[in-house]
């Protein structure tokens, strides 16, 4: 009998679907929140439901490979890519994504990066300690077949590091939205919140 999601982990799941939908980030049915449990479990939203009004029961458990430990429950249609993100980066325990207007229209412009400069909310980000710094935030073009994005990215993260630069913690799909991730559910929080901020702030200057 596998062990039940911690309390703690699906009242972290809950609350932050409801702080997303009260920035309008999950509109209809859409996105998805991880969390990594013991022993390579990882705890993943189901699929098709509305992120804003979510349940202990609408929170479920996936293996490594995205294997629902209940085969009854439908795990959400984007579970690859956290797990993904979990097996890439180790410090990784939480995992987020969003469908904002910002992430998306911004993704549809966007070349295969977007560059956010000159923010002091970059210091959010790990590593940057100044506004003086720059990150390339990769996007992925969308592709209904999830383990051939994840494969993509994959590629796109070996490159960068290939090329001795640090992966930032997180990235977007075209027209789709945003994946962050941090080494705690506050923190990945953190993170989506600084990185919409900025791309907001781009749309508004009509850049990206
Ligand atoms: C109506 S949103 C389309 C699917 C999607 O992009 C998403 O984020 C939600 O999918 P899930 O299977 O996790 O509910
Ligand atoms: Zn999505």
């Amino acid at each position: 009998m596998p062990a039940p999601i911690p309390v703690s982990i699906s009242t972290a799941i809950m609350a932050a679907g409801r702080r997303l939908d009260q920035r309008g980030w999950v509109p209809a049915t859409a996105g998805n929140f991880s969390m990594k449990l013991e022993a390579g479990r990882i705890a993943v939203t189901r699929s098709g439901v509305h992120k804003g009004f979510l349940q202990p029961e609408h929170v479920m458990v996936v293996d490594g490979e995205g294997r629902a430990e209940d085969p009854a429950l439908r795990p959400s249609a984007e579970t690859l890519l956290h797990c993904g993100i979990y097996r890439r980066f180790p410090g990784a325990q939480a995992s987020l994504h969003g469908h904002s207007v910002a992430n998306t229209v911004l993704s549809r412009r966007a070349g295969a990066c977007v560059v956010l400069e000159g923010y002091e909310l970059l210091k959010a980000f790990p590593g940057l300690e100044t506004h003086e710094a720059r990150i390339e935030l990769p996007v992925l073009d969308n592709d209904q077949d999830i383990a051939r994005m994840q494969r993509e990215l994959d590629r796109r993260w070996d490159a960068l590091e290939r090329d001795g630069v640090a992966v930032p913690p997180g990235y977007l799909i075209r027209g789709h939205g945003v994946y962050v991730w941090a080494g705690s559910m506050d923190g990945a929080l953190a993170r989506l919140e600084a990185l919409e901020f900025m791309l907001e702030c781009e749309l508004m200057q009509g850049r990206g």
